[in-house]
């Protein structure tokens, strides 16, 4: 069993709340609130800039230039790529928070950058694959599934795309070449980070679900 496919059933039951929840269920009928969508976009704006930012400092972490190249471009496509994607619903929506990061939006955003920069590179490269791979997922299961026409229909064809989808392959080889080739201490604290970036996927869209503010 390839070590990713090991991931995967560890945070299986995660992955089965993700999908399920009323944030994804009701984007993928399209009746998810304009106002709940906008919280989410904005958020997530707050998160892809952290986001590429780990990705980058888990590449300058990598023994080779090839990957050190990937995770660079992955860091590219979160600013350039997806943050278009965000743009065009800022421009739509015209989405004008200022609120700052969310609890939801900020526990994750402050794993991936501890992660990346404290921990190995074995195991920044598992926590940030959930990234990749859960989007990837509730993409194409949202876009096999969807009511038409659909609101959210530009983010499902991006997520579900073909584009994205070749950059999770790219990750999803990076992560099993190192889960081969590291010993059984590592490999654990890799299904630890993986699983704990899960929680945190389900915390983000739970977060924007409640249009989650701090407590105090
Ligand atoms: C919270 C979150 N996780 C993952 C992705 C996909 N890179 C995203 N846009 N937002």
């Amino acid at each position: 069993m390839k070590f990713t496919e090991q991931l995967w059933n560890a945070a299986l039951p995660v992955y089965e709340k993700i999908q399920a929840h009323p944030f994804n269920e009701e984007l993928k009928t399209g009746t998810l609130p304009v106002e709940t969508f906008k919280f989410y976009i904005y958020q997530d704006s707050l998160y892809l800039a952290d986001f590429a930012k780990a990705l980058a400092v888990a590449g300058t972490r990598s023994s080779t230039r090839e990957e050190l190249l990937e995770f660079l471009q992955f860091a590219q496509n979160a600013i350039l790529v997806e943050r278009a994607l965000h743009e065009s619903y800022f421009a739509a929506y015209n989405i004008d928070f200022t609120s700052g990061k969310a609890p939801g939006c900020f526990a994750y955003t402050n794993y991936l950058l501890a992660t990346s920069t404290f921990e190995s590179y074995e195991v920044a490269v598992a926590a940030l694959l959930p990234c990749f791979w859960i989007y990837k997922r509730v993409g194409d299961f949202i876009y096999a599934n969807q009511t038409t026409p659909n609101p959210y229909q530009n983010w499902i064809d991006a997520y579900a795309g073909e584009e994205f989808g070749v950059a999770v392959n790219k990750a999803l080889a990076i992560c099993d070449r190192l889960g081969e080739q590291a010993s059984e201490t590592v490999r654990n604290r890799m299904v630890e980070a993986y699983l704990t970036s899960s929680r945190l996927e389900y915390s983000f869209w739970d977060s924007a679900y409640r249009l989650e503010s701090w407590p105090v």
